[in-house]
């Protein structure tokens, strides 16, 4: 199986909010689509799922033009996509059906997907006590209301869509800020399903503000800044590009003067916690030979590719909230 986005185009007026995106994913994995606010990611996964209209471009699976109502596709939306006055388990149902998951397997499927996220409170109303209990409760115990989404939190509505997605078993997954909103605990779980989902084999689309999540996940990426492709690649490939150029020096004095001499370049500061750009290994050397010869006490000199985010900040200015 293949996914291939080729010059997606999206323009509002004459304004071009998507400018002929591509990207190909030959094998499964995680791609990432990045970007700046506004930069035209959740548009281009809306021209991909043919939610929203394109000016240009194509989207094929397999060599054959996307379509959702054919392809097991799974999409986790940014924005919240359940119906707030609908039962939470007749949306579900409703959603398998779509993707003719069969009543009593979609049935099966909800359960497990309940028990996963710690869910079932909202999709299994506990049932009325029973005789010998209703005695002690006083005999009025009632069966509780199905739940509706606009009875929930918002993880909790964050993950009745990720089962939504996930009902059909989907081959390509598109998850549009998965984790955004999500407690510690949650994010963790969310991760964990996202890791089995790599792990079966699936394609998996992200976007995501949380470089260190992506950073995790995605093997390929894109990043986006106003409209246009700024940066593609094999997420390897591009660090080894960047080079050696980071360096993390931790000390239990001042090396301020010494990383000054070096000509080393100080990004952050923290007590005597320093990130620091240099030129590369030589310099780094020197600087590790100035505070040695000082008798500075060095507890870390760690000489690094650059992390997702620094690339990102890099990358499209430092003008994302990143
Ligand atoms: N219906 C619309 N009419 C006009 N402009 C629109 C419309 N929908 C989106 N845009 C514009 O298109 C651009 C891309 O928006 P999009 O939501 O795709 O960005 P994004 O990268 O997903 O941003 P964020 O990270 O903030 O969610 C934005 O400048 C937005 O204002």
């Amino acid at each position: 199986m293949s996914l291939t986005v080729k010059d997606l185009t999206k323009r509002y007026g004459d304004r071009t909010v998507v400018d002929r995106l591509s990207f190909g994913m030959p094998g499964p994995g995680v791609y990432a689509l990045l970007g700046t606010n506004g930069a035209g990611k959740t548009t281009s996964i809306r021209m991909m799922l043919n939610m929203l209209s394109r000016d240009g471009g194509e989207v094929l699976w397999n060599g054959e033009p996307l379509d959702i109502s054919r392809c097991n596709v799974g999409y986790l939306a940014e924005e919240r996509g359940l119906y707030p006055k609908y039962a939470l388990m007749d949306q579900l149902l409703y959603f398998a059906s779509l993707r003719d998951v069969p009543r009593a397997e979609a049935k099966r499927r909800i359960r497990y997907w309940a028990q996963r996220l710690e869910v079932e409170e909202y999709l299994y109303p506990s049932a009325p006590a029973q005789t010998g209990r209703r005695g002690l409760l006083g005999g009025s115990a009632q069966r509780e209301k199905p739940k509706r989404p606009d009875q929930l939190s918002k993880g909790n509505q964050q993950k009745i869509q990720l089962m939504a997605a996930l009902l059909s078993d989907p081959e390509l997954l598109i998850l549009d800020e998965p984790l955004s909103g999500l407690d510690p605990i949650n994010t963790d779980l969310f991760k964990g399903i996202i890791r089995e989902e790599i792990e079966a084999g699936k394609y998996l689309i992200m976007s995501s503000h949380q470089m260190a999540t992506v950073e995790e996940f995605c093997t390929d990426l894109t990043i986006l800044d106003r409209s246009r492709t700024v940066l593609q690649g094999h997420l390897n490939d591009i660090k080894k590009g960047y080079g050696r150029v980071h360096l993390q020096l931790k000390t239990e004095e001042d090396a301020g003067p010494y990383i000054a001499e070096s000509g080393a370049q100080i990004v952050t500061r923290k007590e005597f916690e320093y990130q620091l750009k240099v030129t590369g290994q030589e310099q780094a050397n020197d600087l590790l030979a100035r505070l040695t010869r000082a008798g500075v006490t060095v507890v870390l000199f760690n000489l690094r590719e650059p992390s997702l985010h620094e690339i990102f900040v890099e990358t499209v200015g430092g003008e994302s909230d990143a």
